[in-house]
């Protein structure tokens, strides 16, 4: 019995958007899902409880990061990552592939796998599919992805077939090294860029070695929303029907709307909590910088239309004042309405999909957010 099974559900008429179920050994996932992000083992400054009770369903973290510090030999003493995070749902881990690309300087990467610098000490280190494999191997996630380049965008379309031709050979590799194929689900990593055909090249070689879910990654990178859109358009329909299809990176309201109507699953970004702990907030009308003087006298909550715990029982005066002092509750109070937010907004999606008025819904939040004004 494989680690995980989608159940697909419904697919919209209006979209090319599915309503679904991904079945793990801590519990189901409905999807279309956004999965907080818990880079070091915690979703910064929120419990475990305040993560259900906003019925937070999976939560991400970062290979790279837990492999530095603690190292994946005490998480694996303690009985592996859910037990010592204390989150008893399901957990994927991302590989290491991106991070590396994206916080060391002076890497070096070769057919074996990535010689790069310890972001933190500045120690040499080296990073392989079968190195990435044994990390998630001991963490021991439901879902684990495999070890991937992330090039750059942009990045030229020799530089790109080659970096996807060694993706698919890394992938093969993670397959091989891949220890309790039936307790974990590991998840192939499409690259090609913008390039249509690169694309086509990844998807084919990853569906040829059959992985239970596959992501698009390769995006979130600094390119233009209507790119990343178009890659979405060419790229979702070439992956199976019957699997997860997991967009890596992505969490801005319009992302998630726009990335579900194209088909993806499964959304992460750590925007939500890193932009609270500077204070901005996500409301149904658009961006709200509580720290501005303009909300000193004001005792509305932060979002009006939200019932989370932050807008229920706290206003924007308050929350400012925090935030001003530094005062760690109020990093606790942007971050809680914050995640809350995107994962209303999902609950939402799944229930226009349900009603076949996705595209409707689309227009409407846009209009009150105020996305079409960008
Ligand atoms: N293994 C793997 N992991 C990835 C993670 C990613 N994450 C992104 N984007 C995140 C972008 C991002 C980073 C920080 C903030 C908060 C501050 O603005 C928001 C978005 N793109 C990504 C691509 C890949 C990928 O191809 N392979
Ligand atoms: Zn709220």
């Amino acid at each position: 019995m494989a680690a995980i099974s989608y159940e697909l559900i419904k697919t919209c008429q209006q979209s090319g958007a599915r309503l679904g179920k991904i079945h793990t050994p801590h519990g189901s996932i409905d999807t279309p899902i956004f999965m907080p992000v818990g880079t070091l083992a915690t979703v910064k400054t929120l419990s475990p409880n305040e993560l259900k009770d906003m019925n937070a369903q999976i939560i991400l973290s970062n290979t790279y990061h837990l492999w530095l510090r603690p190292g994946e030999d005490i998480i694996s003493e303690a009985g592996g990552l859910h037990t010592f995070m204390n989150w008893d749902r399901p957990i994927l881990t991302d590989s290491g592939g991106y991070q590396v690309f994206s916080l060391s300087k002076l890497r070096d990467i070769k057919e074996e796998g990535v010689h790069f610098r310890n972001h933190i000490s500045g120690e040499k280190l080296f990073l392989s599919p079968e190195k990435a494999m044994q990390i998630q191997n001991a963490l021991g996630p439901d879902i684990m992805m495999a070890f991937d380049e992330c090039p750059p965008y942009p990045a030229g379309r020799d530089y790109m077939k080659a970096s996807v031709e060694r993706t698919s050979r890394w992938a093969e590799r993670c397959l091989e090294a891949h220890q309790r194929p039936n307790e974990q689900a590991l998840f192939g990593i499409v690259q090609g860029g913008e390039y249509e055909d690169l694309r086509k090249q990844s998807a084919n070689d990853l569906i040829s070695l059959d992985f239970p879910g596959y992501a698009v990654g390769g995006l979130s990178v600094g390119e233009p929303k209507d790119v990343m859109n178009r890659v979405l358009e060419f790229t979702t329909p070439l992956l199976p029907k019957d699997k997860p299809r997991y967009l890596m990176g992505v969490g801005s309201a319009d992302s998630l709307i726009d990335g579900a109507i194209r088909g993806i699953d499964m959304f992460d970004c750590v925007l939500p909590t890193r932009i609270a702990r500077n204070g901005t907030c996500m409301t149904t009308n658009g961006r709200l910088v509580v720290r501005n003087a303009k909300y000193a006298r004001d005792f509305k909550p932060i979002d009006e239309h939200c019932d989370c715990y932050a807008c229920r029982n706290y206003s924007r005066a308050y929350i400012r004042h925090l935030v001003k002092c530094n005062e760690t509750f109020g990093f606790r109070l942007t971050s809680y309405h914050n995640l809350h937010f995107l994962l209303t907004l999902m609950q939402r999606v799944r229930k226009a999909i349900l009603e076949d008025r996705l595209l409707d819904f689309r227009e409407e939040f846009f209009e009150q957010y105020g996305f079409n004004k960008e």
